[in-house]
């Protein structure tokens, strides 16, 4: 018989501490759901009261299987529970849950509370019991818990006793400066419970300041705690919290957890592991990292030539898990590391086979070295090398013509006498047969310059007669610049990754001793890979 391990998301409220992080209220909503579907047993949703948003949130939250929480901390002293106006926000959100954050290091006691330590116990114990006499489920975080306890294990010990006997369902070890390293983690947890608070009551909370969050978690479950605390993607005040889309899939699918415990996430949820955390990224604007454990984009990425070799005799020789088991997909990238087993795999994955042994394979691989030699890189821009292999087997249509380009950046004063760039960029291409002519300036929705590709961009896919609908849902998501070396000389390598309404989202490069050829080069490389992706008809006269 499996044991349960209690997962709880703090997703929307101490990943909302991170810096440059504010969630809308529908962006809640949608991660709240997420979480749900997920399968965590808590969605804490904020704290109610504390600012207009988690307010409104806890009126408007979906409906979920996981317990809704509202976080809130212990009374104030010198007031009674039912007269502490900012507890009596946490509980008007009529959650059925409530966690209750509260100091348990003396240090902190007297310093930043600036009371006495009995005071602080009356606090705890006040607080949790209010919780419990409306009917709601208690948690208590221990705040600073692990040095409280280096520091007076006895009064640190006496703060979870008080919760603990004032009817806190679950007392949370709370590593708050996240510097505590997991053998201590497990040492000290196992202390507790050896003092008489069972290990289904007790949870981790665990910060990421040295890169130990995840291992601090596991280190206090091998200790006897039973709920884990965590966010999606480690989202988290400072270095962050414990990233539970690392934990959860560990849960699930490594020894001894996976043996061990049962937690409500199922093997069929686990494969939305990799689209939550995409989510979470899409909402906060930021480029997924492609290093995450399981679900990033490199987590099942095999670029050295014996790794993709071998990986197409049997997975299992470079991979940990199957990364279908989180949703994830196996990408063989193609580069200078690569041989003949990666290259026939990417080709095969982009709709071209070609027979082992075929000659163009060593004339395709030759070509990627070189190039790489130059500044080229392909592993993060997979389009180009498609079109690169194209070009190659002769399966790359010429569907238009670039006769020139030109882009100007002046500097000049506005009609308020201020300094403001303008950008202008003019492309003429040849397509069907027909010379086409396009200026465009480089302006986004309030007006402010938005720089020379930017312009060159808007004015190559402004008229590109016949294939314009093709192009009309492209956009450019991310650019990237790096100065590098080609061959001896210092060159600029441009990578754009561009998406369409379709969701599809490809990368490509350009190398050039000068910025705007390279990145000219990589916006072409990004509107033909789309034309060819699309089966854009040929003209037949570019
Ligand atoms: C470890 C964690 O991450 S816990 C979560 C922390 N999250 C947040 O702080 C985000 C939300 N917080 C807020 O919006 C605000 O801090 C509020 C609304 C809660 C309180 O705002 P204010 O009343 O203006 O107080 P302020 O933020 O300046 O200071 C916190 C006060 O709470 C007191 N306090 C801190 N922790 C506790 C606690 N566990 N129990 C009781 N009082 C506490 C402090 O002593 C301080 O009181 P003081 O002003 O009398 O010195
Ligand atoms: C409660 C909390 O977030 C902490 O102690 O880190």
């Amino acid at each position: 018989m499996k044991e349960r391990l209690t997962l709880y998301d703090t997703t929307l409220r101490d990943g909302q501490q991170t810096q440059g992080v504010q969630f809308s209220t529908d962006e809640k909503c949608r991660i709240a759901r997420t979480l749900d579907a997920l399968g965590v047993d808590y969605i804490e949703g904020g704290w109610p009261g504390a600012n207009p948003t988690d307010s409104a949130f806890f009126e408007t939250a979906p409906k979920t299987r996981a317990r809704l929480t509202a976080f809130g901390m212990t009374k104030r002293a010198g007031r009674s529970a039912e007269n502490d106006e900012v507890l009596a926000a946490v509980l008007n959100a009529n959650t059925q849950s409530v966690c209750l954050v509260g100091k348990t290091h003396d240090f902190h006691v007297t310093t930043a509370l600036g009371i006495t330590l009995d005071e602080n116990l009356e606090n705890i114990a006040k607080s949790i019991a209010h919780v419990t006499r409306q009917g709601r489920e208690a948690l208590f975080d221990a705040e600073h818990f692990f040095d409280g306890w280096k520091a007076d294990p006895a009064y640190a010990l006496d703060c979870l006793m008080a919760a603990h006997q004032a009817g806190a369902r679950w007392i949370v070890l709370c590593d708050t400066n996240g510097g505590t390293l997991p053998h201590e983690i497990g040492a000290i947890t196992a202390e507790v419970i050896a003092r008489g608070i069972p290990g289904t009551q007790i949870g981790i909370h665990t910060h990421d300041d040295t890169g130990n969050a995840v291992a601090g978690s596991l280190a206090a479950v091998d200790a006897g705690a039973r709920q884990v605390q965590g966010t999606l993607n480690g989202l988290g005040e400072r270095c962050g919290n414990a990233n539970l889309t690392t934990l959860i899939p560990t849960f699930l699918l490594k020894e001894p957890y996976a043996s061990r415990f049962e937690t409500g996430v199922t093997e069929a949820a686990l494969t939305g592991m990799t689209r939550a955390s995409r989510l979470l990224d899409d909402i906060l604007n930021r480029v997924p990292r492609k290093a995450a454990a399981y679900v990033g984009a490199s987590a099942f990425a095999h670029k050295a030539g014996l790794h993709a070799s071998a990986i197409l005799k049997d997975p299992a020789t470079y991979e940990h898990v199957d990364p279908a088991l989180v949703g994830n997909v196996r990408v063989i990238p193609m580069s200078n590391q690569a041989g003949q087993s990666n290259l026939r795999r990417r080709l095969a994955e982009a709709g071209l086979d070609v027979p082992e042994g075929d000659p163009r394979l060593a004339a395709i691989l030759d070509e990627v070295k070189t190039r790489e030699g130059e500044g080229y890189s392909y592993d993060g821009a997979q389009a180009s090398f498609e079109l690169v292999a194209r070009r190659i087997l002769d399966r790359l249509p010429a569907f238009f013509e670039v006769k020139r380009y030109r882009v100007t950046v002046e500097r000049r004063k506005n009609r308020y006498d201020r300094m403001v760039s303008h950008s202008e960029a003019v492309v003429v291409v040849k397509v069907g047969g027909e010379k086409k002519l396009s200026v465009s300036e480089s302006r986004d929705a309030e007006g402010r310059d938005r720089g020379p590709v930017n312009a060159l961009w808007r004015a190559l896919a402004k008229d590109l007669g016949l294939y314009q609908p093709y192009i009309d849902d492209m956009k450019l998501v991310d650019f990237k610049v790096r100065i590098t070396n080609g061959g001896t000389e210092a060159v600029t390598r441009v990578i754009i990754d561009s998406e369409d309404g379709q969701g599809r989202r490809w990368a490509t490069v350009g190398v050039s001793p000068n910025i705007v050829d390279a990145s000219f080069e990589a916006l072409l490389d990004a509107v033909v890979w789309k034309l060819v992706r699309d089966g854009a008809p040929v003209s037949g006269k570019a």
